[in-house]
């Protein structure tokens, strides 16, 4: 057996790694192509989780225009695919890596496994272009790993075939668990910032990236920012993102504030060890909203939809929008007491052992069988 497994992105990289250690732990062939849509955020991820890259594309990211760089990644997977034999190919999430590799599988009909599969906001334009590439790589997907019941029911809801469906947690959970095993007891952070990071704050650990919130709503968001700083009780700790405009937007905003910690992106385990020091967590991504309930974080989430409503319904998330007033208040009101609010309540997205599932899965024979029976006959031949 001989698997593909395609990412570009930082977060692609964290959550298909498990699924990459739990391959190669059965013995099976994996190839890993990267198209390198995140070059700087991905230094450092592929060594820690002990990846090989066997097709490394990082050059596409030169080209302008998303359509431009969804078609030449198209065009690169489809002659690896082409080039070779594979079973599977393994697709995570809603990027445009995502999006085509399953393509080229589906065009290929080499079937598609989806790990994260069902997310869905209804909104087509929130996430933009996401919540479009989820709806495409479903159709292209012949099987579906969903990381809740609910993502299980969107695709239910949409026609796909329940056998079709595994609901198996989120693999962020079981990166996180490899990530938190290697920064317990007198971790040395990687980032010299984060060394000297005063005990006696409590410390507000923000991130801020998402394309449609750039502009007047991150504005709000870090205006909320700078007053909470002039609190003095609170750190602000804000790994600041590479995109130019997320990036000017916060020096004009944050630069040269008191008690704000500006850093630039942070290695994975310098991350995760953040986590562990942070009060609460004001944040627009969506791999951050999933890893705070590990640690019983509370965690303000700067946008007006989620994919993830389990974070709100298991009391850890609220939806803040980018409202000035209720990131003021809910920070202040989670960071009031003198020792951090921890929830204590289950991980809705897990219990660190999807990768073992998608594994065992992608290798039992009957699940390959029923898809390759599945696939037009005259590609079958080719
Ligand atoms: C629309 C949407 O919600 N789409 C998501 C999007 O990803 P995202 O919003 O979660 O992306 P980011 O916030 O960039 O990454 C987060 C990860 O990065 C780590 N991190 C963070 C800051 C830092 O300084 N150093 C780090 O190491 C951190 O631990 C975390 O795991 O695409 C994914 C792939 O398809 C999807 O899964 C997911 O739906």
């Amino acid at each position: 057996m001989r698997i593909l497994l395609a990412f570009g992105t930082r977060p692609e990289i964290i959550k298909l790694a498990p699924v990459y250690r739990a391959l190669r732990s059965r013995q099976i062939d994996v190839d890993v192509l990267w198209t390198g849509q995140h070059t700087d955020l991905a230094a450092g991820l592929i060594d820690f989780f002990g990846i090989d890259i066997a097709f490394n594309h990082s050059g596409i990211v030169a080209e302008a225009g998303l359509a431009a760089k969804v078609g030449i990644m198209t065009k690169r997977i489809e002659s690896v695919i082409r080039a070779s034999h594979y079973d599977w190919i393994v697709v995570q999430g809603d990027t445009g890596t995502a999006l085509a590799a399953a393509t080229a599988g589906f065009l290929n009909a080499v079937p598609v496994a989806h790990v994260e599969a069902g997310l869905r906001t209804g909104d087509m334009q929130s996430p933009w272009p996401e919540e479009f590439n989820r709806r495409v790589i479903s159709l292209c997907t012949t099987l579906h790993f969903a990381p809740t019941p609910g993502a299980r029911a969107n695709l239910l809801a949409e026609d796909i075939r329940a056998e079709a469906v595994r609901m198996v947690g989120n693999t962020v959970v079981d990166a996180l668990q490899f990530a938190r095993a290697r920064v317990a007891n007198g971790y040395t952070p990687i980032n010299p910032a984060l060394a000297s990071l005063p005990d006696n704050r409590k410390i507000v650990l923000a991130t801020l990236h998402r394309r449609e919130n750039i502009g007047d709503h991150m504005d709000e968001v870090l205006r909320a920012l700078r007053d909470l700083a002039h609190d003095g009780d609170k750190l602000i700790v804000l790994p600041v993102h590479l995109n130019p405009e997320v990036r000017a937007s916060v020096l004009a905003l944050l630069g040269d504030t008191a008690n704000v910690v500006l850093t630039g992106p942070l290695q994975y385990p310098d991350f995760v060890h953040l986590l562990t020091r942070a009060w609460v967590v004001v944040s627009d991504s969506g791999g951050i909203q999933e890893e705070a309930p590990a640690f019983g974080l509370p965690v303000l989430i700067t946008r007006d939809t989620t994919e993830r409503p389990e974070v709100v319904e298991a009391g850890f998330g609220q939806l803040v929008g980018w409202n000035y007033d209720a990131i003021v208040s809910g920070v202040r009101a989670l960071t009031a007491g003198d020792a951090p609010q921890r929830i204590d309540a289950p991980n809705p997205f897990g219990d660190g052992n999807s990768a073992g599932k998608i594994a065992a899965a992608l290798t039992d024979s009957r699940a390959t069988q029923s898809t390759i029976r599945a696939a037009p006959a005259e590609l079958r031949a080719s």
